[in-house]
């Protein structure tokens, strides 16, 4: 059994119920509040800032060149094509790419990226890969769902987010990551594919918390004090 297939019976009714999600279901169905759509994207904007970095380790800590090329592809292509879908919402509403950047991070963002970082940097290039792959999966997982509800890919508002993450080029990310875990797991023993296992399940877990912080338009506990 490939070890892609093992993880996502592990993370499957995790990544279902993004689907029952109000947030996610908001996207599809082009109903989700303008307000809470625009913290999500500025708060993933600055995810991807922080995710970038674990590309960055990714492609330090590799052993061999295709694993090096991957990563620095997953890199170029986050910072210049993924980050331009935020950068053309947030003109569309007057929000220059400055402003962007200094958003201030979430409770939630922080810990998701923290987590990542710190777990990349800890082990080998595998931990890197595991880290990043839930993000890119699921995402392809959850596009090519809403691309299939109606009208999902032509609202006026949410249609290009459904349109990027239900993309061919998208669904290429995830299989270049599932190949790379794949790949290195190979010959490893139980106790470092639970590890890996562990990392892929708990960024499913920060996925989910995600929605919710984009759902309830949350930062910190103490809104006044949170910048
Ligand atoms: C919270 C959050 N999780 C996952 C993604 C999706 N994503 C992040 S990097 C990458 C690979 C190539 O750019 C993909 C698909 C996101 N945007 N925000």
């Amino acid at each position: 059994m490939l070890f892609t297939d093992r993880l996502f019976k592990k993370v499957e009714p995790v990544w279902s119920s993004y689907l029952d999600h109000p947030f996610v279901k908001g996207i599809g169905e082009g109903t989700v509040d303008e307000d809470k759509f625009i913290h999500y994207m500025r708060q993933d904007y600055v995810y991807l800032i922080e995710y970038s970095r674990v590309f960055a380790i990714g492609s330090a800590k590799a052993k061999d060149l295709k694993t090096m090329t991957i990563f620095a592809n997953l890199l170029h292509g986050t910072m210049n094509y993924e980050m331009d879908l935020h950068r053309e919402y947030a003109a569309k509403i007057g929000i220059s790419n400055e402003e962007l950047e200094a958003t201030g991070p979430s409770s939630t963002m922080t810990a998701y990226t923290s987590y990542m970082i710190s777990q990349a940097q800890l082990g080998g290039v595998e931990n890197s890969i595991a880290a990043v792959l839930a993000c890119a999966w699921s995402y392809s997982f959850i596009g090519k769902e809403l691309a299939r509800w109606p009208g999902a890919l032509d609202h006026e508002l949410y249609g290009n987010w459904v349109r990027m993450y239900s993309s061919d080029e998208f669904a290429k990310i995830a299989e270049d990551c599932k190949e790379l875990i794949n790949d290195i797991t190979k010959d490893k023993p139980e106790d470092e594919l639970k590890a890996l296992e562990d990392i892929v399940l708990r960024t499913s877990y920060f996925e989910y918390m995600f929605w919710d912080m984009a759902e309830n338009i949350s930062t910190w506990p103490v809104k006044e004090l949170a910048r």
